[in-house]
This record gives structure tokens, C-alpha cells and sequence, in this order.
């Protein structure tokens, strides 16, 4: 391909801030320096795996170029080059659908490896999930969902390791995990994706209960007894890593450490200042003992599938706005437990509804499945209502980088539990 590097960086400041997965969005990009292309496939058409760092954070993209563009091509998708046009390939089924088959021989390329014992079939008919999300995923022939890491950070990736460990110990709720691609940078192994059965038909819990809230109580409870289940192959399956504590006094200091930094930039946070300060001062005051594991790390309701039946848990990335070390750190299982109770919010006051009684028949509900399985996180609302401000003021940032006309709901969140809290 003849794209010269220096147009394609340029293309690319532009395109950047168009994209869905592009963190910082809001703004034109500083620096973005293309660090790496390996070409996937060559001539007619063309296909270009490319690490490209943009101030400073490193994002992965696939880049396609043919005679002809293929048909139906959103125009967020094309990056117009002085060299002529190339554009986000994950919009090309053919040329997807020939992706994982040429993942490997790149001296430090990107390479597919499949997991232990799991055939893969290539050159499946291949297509982009609808909806971008923080990464972008393709399915392949109903059979397999591969998803992209658009932030490509070197070291262990929580989405693998979890999904990894969780099937070493044989864990239900979860979808099976089939193969990786990873490459090196910087001389340190980096994951690029995950390939992972894909289950036909499912629902998301997000639609379900934004769809129909009156059905959703029986799927909450149900819900809640696949967490405490997949909790509890957590902790099996990271035995020796799961830290026991007598007091959550270093949670205290790091949620603390949070709102402390998204204060400093968030106006909006930093009247609530001194009231989340008292109830993260309260976590710190309850006695354990308390075991620290590693958990979901970002679960909502869009990260819960329903198919077949039952619940899946999907996504165990955690939450992309933090720190790798961070989401690859032990925490209280409750954490998750908070983050779901913050969705049931999220649901009850989505499209400008403000149903608070459903949300509080959702919580007793999952909590009720919950403690079908592990103690019942309703006996330990101090632990509750602090991890339930820390995803709120996560949320507040996330809002106002993606969603600006949604922050109220964060918002109101935290003043309606510091108002029940004291
Ligand atoms: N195993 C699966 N089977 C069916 N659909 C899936 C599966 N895993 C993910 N999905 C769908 O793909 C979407 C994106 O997956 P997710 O892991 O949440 O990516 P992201 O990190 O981009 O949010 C999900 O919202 C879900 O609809
Ligand atoms: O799914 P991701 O891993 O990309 O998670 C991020 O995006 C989520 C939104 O898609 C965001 O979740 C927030 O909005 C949801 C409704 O869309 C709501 O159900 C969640 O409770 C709320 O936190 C998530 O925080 C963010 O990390």
C-alpha cells in the first residue's frame, strides 16, 4: 500500500476523535505518531494491522483499502488520505472474515494462538456487532465473537486472565473462551483481542429491563445467584492470590485517592466533597474479616446476556477509564455487587423515567439471589453504599466524556445515597 506514513498520521488526527472507542474524544488529538503497520494482506485488497500512539496512549486498528469500496460504508469509517481513501477494515465482512487465518508468521506482528484443546474454523463469514462500544467486536459465522482491545496496554490483560482462570476451574455463567491475539511491545506481550464462543439469541440485561422493567425481577434474582457464582470460581480459581484483611482501610484511601484527582477536574464532584469523604471514612471504620479477590471489575447490565436460559457474565475488563494495575488488583467482591445496584439507577431513570420504587425491588431482588449463594450483601450496607459512590463518580467522568446529556443520572445518584448514607 502506498499510504505514506506522515499522511496517514495526519488522516488519522482527524478521524480519531470520530471514533466511538477513542477515549478522549472530545478533543483533536496532540500527538499521534504511528508506531507500527504490519500488512495482513496485500494488493487488491489490502489489509494493515496498525499500532498507532495517540498522545501518548497506544490504540490498535485495522485498516482496509480496495479498488471498490464495499458497499454501505458509514462515513465515520473512512480516513481520507491524499493517497486516496482507506478505512476502519472492522466495516469489511471479507475481508474480517479472512482475519484470524493470516494472524501469524509477523516478526512481532499480531498473532492468533487458540486456547488449549479449542478447534478453531477460519474464513467464517465475519461481521462488526452494531453497536461500538470502549472496543470493537466482530462475529464469526454465529459461532465465535471476537473482541478487538482498542487501548493496547502491555502486560496482563484482566479480560484474559479472568476468562482464562475462570474456565481452568470449570466456572458456569460465562461464555468459553477459544484463543487470544497478542503481540509485543515495547519488548513486553500485549493483548490485541479475545476470541470467545458466541451465543445465538442473546438478550442483554441492559434491553431487557429497559424493554419490560415489570418482567425483570425474576432476572434480577437469577442474576444475582450467577454473580455470587461466578464470585465464588473467582476466588477458587485465584486461591492463593485472594488477600484476607481485617479492615478496608486501603479501599478507603483509594476511593478516596479517586474522587480526590476527578474532583480537581470535575467541578460538579466537588461539593460532595466532604459528605463522600465521611462515607468512605465509615468503610474504613468497619471490621472484617474481609477477603480481597479479583472480581468483575465493571459490571452492568449490558454486561450480562441472556441465552439458553441462563445468565452469562461478559466483559471482565473492567472498567477502561482506570489504570491496568488497578483493574488487575484484589478487591471486595461487593464492589460488583455495587456497580449492578448502580445499573438497576441507571435503568429506572433511562429515557427520563424516575421509577425509584422499581429500582429498590431490583436491588432486594439480585441481593436476595445473591445470598442464595454468599452472605447476603444487604448486611453490609456501609460497604454498599461507598462502592456505589465510587462507581458513581466514575460515572460522572464517563458521562461527560461519552454522554453529557446522561451525567444527571450519576449525579442525582450521589446525592440521593449521601442523603440516606449518614
Ligand atoms: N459471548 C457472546 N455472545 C453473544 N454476544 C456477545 C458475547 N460477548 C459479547 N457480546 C455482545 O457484544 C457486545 C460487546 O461486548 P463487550 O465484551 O461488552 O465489549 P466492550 O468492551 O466493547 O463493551 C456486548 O454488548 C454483547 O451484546
Ligand atoms: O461496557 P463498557 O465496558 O464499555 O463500560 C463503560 O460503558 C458503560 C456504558 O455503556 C458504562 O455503564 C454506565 O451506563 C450503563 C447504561 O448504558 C449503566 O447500566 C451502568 O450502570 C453505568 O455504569 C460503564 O460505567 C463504563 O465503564
Amino acid at each position: 500500500m502506498t499510504t505514506a506514513v506522515d499522511t496517514l498520521t495526519d488522516a488519522l488526527t482527524r478521524w480519531l476523535p470520530r471514533q466511538r472507542w477513542y477515549a478522549a474524544k472530545d478533543r483533536t488529538p496532540d500527538l499521534v505518531h504511528v508506531d507500527r503497520v504490519t500488512t495482513l494482506l496485500d494488493g487488491d485488497p489490502t489489509l494493515l494491522h496498525v499500532l498507532v500512539s495517540v498522545d501518548g496512549e497506544r490504540y490498535q486498528l485495522l485498516l482496509g483499502r480496495r479498488a471498490s469500496l464495499p458497499a454501505a460504508l458509514a462515513d465515520a469509517a473512512i480516513l481520507d488520505t491524499p493517497d486516496g481513501v482507506v478505512y476502519a477494515a472492522t466495516h469489511d465482512g471479507e475481508l474480517m472474515s479472512r482475519l484470524l487465518g493470516r494472524l501469524h508468521g509477523a516478526v512481532d506482528g499480531p498473532v492468533f494462538e487458540p486456547e488449549p484443546g479449542a478447534r478453531i474454523a477460519f474464513d467464517l463469514p465475519a461481521r462488526v456487532v452494531g453497536v461500538e462500544q470502549s472496543n470493537t467486536s466482530l462475529i464469526f459465522g454465529d459461532r465465535y465473537i471476537l473482541k478487538l482491545f482498542r487501548r493496547v496496554l502491555p502486560g496482563a490483560h484482566p479480560d484474559v486472565e479472568l476468562h482464562r482462570a475462570l474456565h481452568s476451574v470449570g466456572a458456569r455463567h460465562v461464555a468459553r473462551m477459544l484463543g487470544t491475539i497478542t503481540t509485543r511491545v515495547d519488548g513486553v506481550p500485549a493483548a490485541l483481542g479475545i476470541l470467545q464462543e458466541f451465543l445465538p439469541d442473546a438478550q442483554d440485561g441492559w434491553t431487557l429491563a429497559t424493554t419490560d422493567r415489570a418482567a425483570f425481577g425474576d432476572e434480577a434474582t437469577a442474576l444475582g445467584r450467577a454473580l455470587a457464582t461466578v464470585h465464588t470460581a473467582l476466588a477458587c480459581a485465584f486461591g492463593p492470590r485472594n488477600i484476607a484483611v481485617n479492615d478496608l482501610s486501603d479501599t478507603a484511601d483509594r476511593l478516596r485517592r479517586w474522587f480526590a484527582a476527578l474532583a480537581d477536574v470535575i467541578p460538579e464532584l466537588a461539593p460532595h466533597g466532604p459528605a463522600l469523604r465521611a462515607a468512605y471514612d465509615r468503610l474504613r471504620d468497619a471490621r472484617g474479616p474481609f477477603t480481597l479477590q479479583r472480581v468483575h471489575g465493571d459490571l452492568h447490565l449490558g454486561q450480562a446476556l441472556r441465552a439458553g436460559g441462563r445468565w452469562t457474565l461478559i466483559d471482565f475488563e473492567g472498567e477502561p477509564g482506570r489504570p491496568l494495575a488497578e483493574r488487575n488488583a484484589a478487591r471486595h467482591p461487593l464492589q460488583d455487587v455495587a456497580t449492578m445496584l448502580r445499573s438497576f439507577d441507571y435503568a429506572a431513570h433511562h429515557g427520563g423515567a424516575s421509577d425509584t420504587a422499581w429500582a429498590q425491588r431490583m436491588r432486594d431482588a439480585f441481593c436476595a439471589g445473591y445470598a442464595e449463594v454468599l452472605a447476603d450483601p444487604r448486611d453490609q450496607p456501609v460497604l454498599l453504599h461507598a462502592f456505589e459512590l465510587d462507581k458513581a463518580v466514575y460515572e460522572v467522568a464517563y458521562e461527560r466524556a461519552h454522554r453529557p446529556d446522561w451525567v444527571g443520572i450519576p449525579l442525582g445518584a450521589i446525592t440521593r445515597i449521601l442523603g440516606t448514607a449518614s
